[in-house]
């Protein structure tokens, strides 16, 4: 698991950590993993032109003595302080005495740099680059320099993955004693480039506040069917989905549910013909859900249109795990939702969950980890947020966000949320928590859509008829 922590935990570790080390040795940690990774990036590093923008505070101090050490090994160092009357002292006076200088000529220096270090703010910025800083950064555009941030790009938030402003573009972020939330969640995780890892000793609590499954965690996950099991070990996932106008939606869920590894997919709703046609091991019904038969989890909503509510109403009724996306989340009734004893799992995209919060798109799209906790808040349930960075968030507040780390913007094709719905589905029936369905789903997914894209355009039902290679390859790391 990759887990990333927040500000005011980052500082806690850090005090207590402190206080047992010499003077300074943290930040020598950092300074020295820092100057390793330029050092790699930079292949040579005698004679390479180090720029170094140093704001006023301890990020301007790694900035500044990793400068030293570079200095040290042959480079020429120069220094941009954005406030020299408040610049790190000591990490300016190690830059003097290795050789580095303050610059005389910034943008001079700028337009000549192999790589510029950008040590203008870490966990202590807020809102945004400052304009003398803009003018710095953009200087640096253009030209062949290799940006490196400091622990964070200056002017993103640390704890959201908000970008309120201007911020750093970097080419690789070095991050110090664990991951920050806005390094996993986008707009911020878009502007870190390669992020690299500095282990500087910090002691972080059990449970994160943002994590990241890996290739292992998914493989720890995945249920696999033993020699004991039948079809509803495996899991029977009945499907509400599509209409007269939206057959091909069901499809598609019914297509990532038996992907997902269902031991059966009922299906109920008006495309029947169409399921059965593309799939003829669905059970199909015509009645309501509640005459279909027994099911483990329910996935109700896509391609429903108006007509689904009687259905949605039943289905939300019943006391298993229900899945409800698209036009089922806009017939959603939130008391009836939080009323329930069982799980719900909502997977809203961007527009979606910006008409449950009654707020724009592009508000939610801002703030994706604020918007997915007042989602699962406001409903009482699991809430999967689709996006360039698919996030998903328990009910209980202190619930670490999971951020998936698989998505490709190939993915952004119709259909595709229709798969992603069956799938999570499928992992629901097989008894998964939904914060583990979800995510392993998201994972899954995006996975399964590089399978198939490989750098091309990809549809839907390609998505899904990947989802066994996807699976395959998890799989392969239990072999490792
Ligand atoms: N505390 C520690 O033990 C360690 C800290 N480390 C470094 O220290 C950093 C945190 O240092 P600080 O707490 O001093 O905070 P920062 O250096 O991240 O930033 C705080 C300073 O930036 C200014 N500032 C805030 N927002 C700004 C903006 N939008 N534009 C321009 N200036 C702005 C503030 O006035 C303040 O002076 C970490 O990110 C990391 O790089 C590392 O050396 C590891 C050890
Ligand atoms: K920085």
């Amino acid at each position: 698991m990759r887990t990333a922590y927040c500000v005011e935990t980052v500082r806690a570790a850090e005090r207590e950590l402190m206080a047992r080390l010499p003077e300074g040795a943290l930040m020598q940690r950092a300074a020295a993993g820092l100057a390793a990774v330029c050092a790699d990036v930079l292949g040579r590093v005698t004679g390479a032109r180090i720029v170094l923008l140093v704001g006023s505070g301890d990020n301007g101090g790694d900035a500044l003595y990793a400068g030293a050490r570079l200095a040290r090994r042959g480079a020429g160092v120069r220094a941009v302080l954005l406030a020299p009357d408040r610049a790190h002292s000591a990490g300016l006076a190690a830059l003097r005495a290795a050789g580095g200088r303050v610059a005389e000529d910034p943008y001079g220096a700028l337009r000549a740099a192999d790589l510029v270090l950008d040590g203008i703010t870490g966990i202590g910025g807020h809102g945004g680059l400052r304009p003398d800083a803009v003018e710095l950064v953009r200087a640096t555009l253009g030209t062949d320099a290799v940006m490196v941030a400091v622990d964070l790009p200056s002017g993103v938030e640390a704890d959201t993955g908000e970008v309120r402003g201007e911020a750093v573009r970097a080419d690789v972020t070095v991050t110090f004693g664990t991951y920050k939330p806005g390094l996993l969640i986008d707009p911020a995780r878009d502007y870190a480039g390669a992020v690299r890892l500095v282990e500087i000793g910090l002691e972080l609590p059990p449970t994160a506040d943002a994590e990241a499954l890996q290739y292992r965690d998914v493989a720890g996950l995945l249920p696999v069917p033993d020699a004991e099991s039948d079809k509803y070990r495996r899991g029977v996932v009945g499907v509400v989905a599509g209409s007269a106008r939206y057959p091909g939606a069901a499809v598609l869920a019914v297509a990532g549910a038996l992907r997902g590894g269902a031991g059966a997919v009922r299906y109920v709703g008006p495309a029947a013909d169409a399921v059965i046609a593309r799939f003829p091991e669905t059970l199909v019904h015509q009645g309501p859900p509640g005459k279909a038969g027994r099911v483990q989890s329910w996935v109700v909503g896509p391609g429903l249109g108006d007509s689904g509510r009687d259905f949605l109403d039943e289905v939300i009724a019943e006391d298993v795990p229900v899945l409800v996306d698209a036009d089922g989340l806009r017939l959603l009734d939130a008391a009836r939702v939080r009323s329930r004893t069982a799980p719900t799992l909502l997977t809203p995209h961007a527009g979606e969950a910006a008409a449950l919060l009654g707020v724009a798109r592009e508000q939610v799209e801002a703030a994706r980890l604020a918007s997915v906790r007042a989602l699962a808040e406001k409903y009482g349930a699991t809430v999967l947020l689709k996006g360039s960075t698919t996030l998903v968030v328990g009910p209980h507040p202190e619930s670490p966000v999971r951020v998936n780390p698989t998505g490709t913007p190939w993915l952004a094709t119709a259909g595709s949320g229709d798969v992603l719905s069956g799938l999570a589905g499928a992992l629901l029936a097989a008894g998964l928590e939904p914060l583990d369905a979800a995510s392993v789903a998201a994972y899954l997914h995006g996975l399964a859509a590089r399978h198939a894209s490989r750098g091309a355009p990809v549809i839907a039902s390609e998505v899904a008829a990947a989802l066994p290679a996807a699976w395959r390859d998890i799989r392969d790391v239990l072999r490792d």
